[in-house]
């Protein structure tokens, strides 16, 4: 069928450019060109760093097979090196004998040229693919890419992304390929298959993650996003525990614990099928989480994973926050042996304020960034600014990230700390200067511009705090408040607030913006292509986010199956700061006692 490109809008994004029709059949988001720029900087560090292990890898073998070759040659034709993860990207296939005919060190080399050459540009699979535009900019832009395969179960958005594909001129066509299916059935059918696999669903990536796990080659790049953050920030936790394992908590920390949340969920899909995901970036942007991570095949490195997991204990009364490992491990003889964690790790009543605990996780509370890749995507961006639409926005999130204290779970917010004891806030300076003069590490959060990571344990925060108090002091509040139990005690440790060099972040110092506003209104979810518009998307959206698109015979809100499939946002929780202090109610305190 001819188009008529009278009915389309011609939508460019970086280098691609996609046709929308003007009844907007098909899903698009313009909100979402971070997460497709993000993505385009991973892929681009991803394709470096593949390259850099698989010449160690060729170097390494050389190495080797130069030394056995020298022994016996005839051995080293049968040899192969796994890489250290398990990783068969080295393998020769057998494809190569080594003959004696051209003496040990020719052999070496040719065994060297033939395995160089196996290095394949990754393919990659737009498992959700709807108009096409991140598979053509995958395509596009990302120098040293392979096929890319786009699939949707959308006949509309099928068709749609074929049109664009053709939109896109020879290059396209012949790099991307799109598919009507099941994207679960394609990646069962098709294990270990893709160097790339990313998935950008509507709202939970839950129902996705057991085929996408299976269908990454190993040492493969998963990159998943989930929308659902009213889900995973607490807002309904018995459905993120049905989604994805684990119970949420409503703290200040809720989007980063929503990170932690979804890795878990990650590696308990790959521990299925002997095989356990490395972070590499883990981002909260906008409305949603989106996760890099690696996946590898080991079933003995995948005794690490409950070492990796913790629940988290918050206290209703006080927000302080402990964790507990969910499994320990303990050196035996040569080798190791794997136990279950050691609990409780907090008292029933909270050690600073004598309320309740509420139990969340299992999380993920093993470094969810690897920082050397974060350093190298941050400059690998720096260094094409022009080629990212959305520059401003992920170089100042990378630039937070690549400062955050790697091995520190969560945050403490100054707000919170300032709330409970219902006194004025210290500056964030001020606070971090106490913190790193108690010799203890400090430093934000990319989820949160008020968050505070740090090692000190929450006895010296407190501590802290009470001196702070002391000079700062608060009108008398009732002796049963978290915050009057919590003054009520002398401070064991002397707050020493006078300015530290190392209270501002790198960044911070040299004036490098970490954290944006929205570059425009409506910068948020969009709901899903085809779906009726009911008043409840207007008032939630906004006229605009939707498009103008108010369905007169709308059905009222409620009435739609399956809500928290959405790329909707959830009231309170998704745009900015949820206010969670209201939910410490009298219920939440009876509840527990
Ligand atoms: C949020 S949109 C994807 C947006 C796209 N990745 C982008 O960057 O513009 C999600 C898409 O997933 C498709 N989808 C939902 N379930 C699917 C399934 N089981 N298999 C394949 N596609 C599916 C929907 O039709 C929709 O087009
Ligand atoms: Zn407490």
């Amino acid at each position: 069928m001819e188009t008529d490109l009278n009915d389309y809008t011609v939508i460019k994004e970086g280098e691609a450019e996609v046709l929308m029709h003007k009844k907007n059949q098909v899903f698009f988001n313009k909100a979402q060109v971070n997460n497709r720029d993000m993505s385009i900087a991973v892929l681009r560090a991803f394709i470096i760093k593949r390259k850099q292990e698989h010449e160690a890898m060729l170097s390494k073998r050389a190495r080797s097979s130069g030394k056995v070759v020298e022994k016996d040659v005839s051995e080293t034709s049968k040899e192969e090196t796994p890489t250290e993860n398990g990783d068969d990207n080295g393998k020769t296939n057998g494809e190569h004998e080594v003959t004696t005919q051209d003496g040990p060190k020719e052999a070496a080399k040719t065994a060297y040229e033939s395995a160089r050459r196996e290095l394949k540009p990754p393919r990659v699979l737009e498992a959700l693919s709807a108009s096409g535009l991140r598979a053509l900019r995958y395509a596009r832009e990302v120098e040293g890419i392979g096929q890319v395969v786009a699939l949707d179960n959308d006949p509309a958005s099928v068709e749609a992304c074929q049109r664009n594909i053709k939109f896109n001129g020879l290059m396209s066509t012949s790099k991307v390929e799109s598919h009507l299916t099941d994207a679960r059935v394609h990646m069962l059918s098709h294990p270990k298959d893709f160097d790339v696999v990313d998935l950008d669903p509507y709202g939970a990536p839950s129902i996705f993650l057991d085929s996408a796990v299976q269908s990454v080659a190993d040492g493969g790049l998963l990159m998943c996003t989930a929308t659902d953050m009213a889900v995973l920030c607490g807002a309904n936790g018995e459905v993120c525990y049905s989604k994805y394992g684990s119970y949420p908590l409503k703290g200040k920390y809720c989007h980063e614990m929503a990170l932690r949340i979804l890795l878990a969920s990650i590696e308990s899909h790959a521990n299925r099928y002997k095989r356990y995901i490395v972070p590499v970036l883990s981002v909260q942007m906008d409305f949603y989480v989106r996760v890099f991570v690696r996946v590898y095949t080991s079933a003995s490195a995948m005794k690490n994973t409950p070492l990796k997991l913790s629940y988290v204990y918050q206290c209703i009364g006080c927000d302080s926050f402990h964790l507990q490992s969910v499994g320990r491990s303990l050196p035996k003889n040569n080798s190791v042996r794997y136990l279950p964690g050691v609990g409780p790790v907090v008292p029933q009543d909270c050690t600073h304020c004598g309320k309740k605990y509420n139990m969340g996780g299992p999380i993920w509370s093993a470094p969810i960034h690897d920082q050397e890749w974060v350093n190298s995507i941050l400059n690998g961006v720096k260094s094409m600014k022009d080629r990212y639409p959305a520059y401003d926005r992920i170089c100042a999130v990378l630039t937070t990230i690549s400062e955050e204290l790697p091995d520190v779970p969560l945050f403490l917010s100054l707000h919170s700390l300032s709330a409970t004891l219902k006194c004025t806030s210290p500056s964030a300076a001020l606070f971090r200067s106490a913190v790193i003069n108690a010799k203890y590490r400090v430093s934000g959060s990319h989820v949160n511009p008020l968050g505070i990571k740090t090692d000190a344990p929450m006895e010296i925060i407190w501590d802290i705090m009470r001196c702070w108090v002391k000079n700062h002091p608060i009108k008398p509040q009732s002796p049963e408040h978290p915050g009057s139990v919590i003054l009520s005690k002398e401070p064991s440790h002397q707050a020493d607030f006078s300015r530290h060099v190392g209270s501002l972040s790198k960044a911070q110092a040299k004036k490098v913006a970490r954290f944006l506003p929205n570059p425009e209104k409506h910068w948020g979810p969009k709901i899903r292509a085809g779906r009726t518009i009911t008043s409840k998307h207007v008032s939630l959206l906004g006229h605009e986010a939707v498009n103008g698109h108010l369905n007169n015979n709308h059905k009222e809100a409620g009435d739609e199956e399956e809500e928290e499939e959405e790329e909707e946002p959830e009231e309170d929780i998704i745009e900015g700061e949820p206010e969670l202090k209201r939910q410490k109610t009298t219920e939440d305190f009876a509840s527990t006692s």
